[in-house]
């Protein structure tokens, strides 16, 4: 294939509530769409990518108009000078520009929606998916008070969901979990995210955690304390889990062997694509760790492609796959349903959802064209 063009379309969708965690408070959830356009033996293919960076560089030094512009100026021109591009070599022939990997991954992504829409295949297929659905669970932000945090998880359990992920940061961590457990009992799968909000000092008060049954804890500590998410590990119960910190599979492959994570959390986006994402996968399997999907309150189109991913067999715990209806009130493609505590693999052609162009017109902020 050869890509012709590519077009950024940023866009701000309302979030349905407020989502908080240890970094930040979103009211709109704003990214970039990347629709790419490739010349292939069949004719004229379209792919569709989107980027996981937030507004702000709070979670990872990504943002929205860095991702824009690092794609115009670098990124997509070493695409066009590609006569053959594939999916699995878009990592390599990105390689000499340094970090940046949400930005790739939105770009490869949209290279594998037209090599899949070339092939006749859906992405599930492609990476070897084992299930037609897979469970379903929610990320719960932070609570204005312990009661509201209780009221929301009761709703998200009415609801169905199969796991409940709670934001925690210094001041609000034990009580709200506390609470949950009283009011809810041990037979909900519970796991608490503190997006690195934490450091190794804290250890004796992160342990009180370990009274609560979590299926996990996930990033306690700093993207760059893998040693002393090792040191703390050694002091909890409650099973250590990475995200921020995964990388790349080198750093999944340094983490698991330096034992600074039993589980990690997979996110195509923070490692620079779906590609790079089953290769963590692959190796997490091979050291019997598990995997679990995360989320970046995806639109629907990433939500289905992360959806695919999850189907392989490694990800045996409930991911951040929930229902589009989490997060908002529309999405900009088919709405991603949550029923009975899980979410299908979508089965179509490419990542098997469409962007919906007047829903696109709605949410649009900018585009902006790329060509050769
Ligand atoms: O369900 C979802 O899509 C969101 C899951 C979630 O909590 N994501 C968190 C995270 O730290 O994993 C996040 C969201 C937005 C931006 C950065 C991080």
């Amino acid at each position: 294939m050869k890509l012709k063009s590519v077009t950024l379309h940023q866009v701000s969708i309302p979030l349905v509530t407020p989502f908080e965690t240890s970094f930040m408070r979103e009211t709109e959830k704003d990214c970039y769409l990347v629709e790419a356009v490739f010349d292939t033996p069949q004719g004229e293919i379209t792919g569709w990518g989107e980027s996981v960076a937030m507004i702000s560089p709070l979670y990872s030094s990504e943002y929205v108009a860095a991702g824009i512009d690092v794609t115009r100026r670098w990124l997509a021109p070493l695409l066009f000078d590609v006569e053959n591009l594939t999916a699995e070599t878009v990592g390599w022939h990105l390689r000499h520009v340094i970090g940046h990997p949400m930005a790739k991954s939105a770009l490869e992504m949209a290279v594998i929606e037209a090599q899949l829409k070339l092939n006749n295949q859906s992405f599930k297929d492609y990476l070897g998916g084992v299930v037609d659905s897979v469970p379903s669970g929610v990320s719960v932000g932070i609570q204005d008070s312990v009661e509201e945090t209780v009221k929301v998880i009761g709703g998200y359990l009415e609801e169905g969901y199969a796991r409940i992920k709670l934001k925690i940061k210094p001041g609000k961590d034990i009580a709200p979990v506390a609470a949950v457990r009283k009011a809810f009992g041990d037979d909900f799968g519970f796991q608490v995210d503190a997006n690195a909000a934490y450091t190794l000092v804290d250890a004796a008060h992160l342990r009180r955690l370990d009274d609560y049954g979590l299926l996990l804890i996930e990033q306690p500590l700093g993207e760059a304390d893998i040693r002393q998410h090792a040191e703390l590990a050694k002091l909890m119960d409650t099973p250590m889990c990475l995200d921020e910190s995964i990388v790349s599979a080198e750093a999944a492959a340094d983490a698991i062997m330096l034992g600074a994570t039993s589980v990690i959390n997979i996110k195509p986006g923070r490692v620079g694509g779906f590609i790079e994402a089953k290769k963590i996968h692959d190796l997490a399997a091979a050291h019997g760790v598990a995997v679990w999907h995360g989320g970046m309150v995806e639109t629907g189109l990433g939500r289905a492609a992360n959806a695919a991913l999850a189907s392989l067999p490694g990800f045996t715990l409930p991911g951040d796959i929930s229902g589009s209806n989490r997060f908002f009130h529309e999405d900009i493609t088919e709405e991603i349903v949550m029923y009975d505590g899980k979410v299908d693999v979508p089965t179509g052609i490419g990542f098997g959802v469409s962007i919906d162009p007047a829903k696109l017109e709605r949410f649009r902020t900018e585009s902006v064209e790329i060509l050769p």
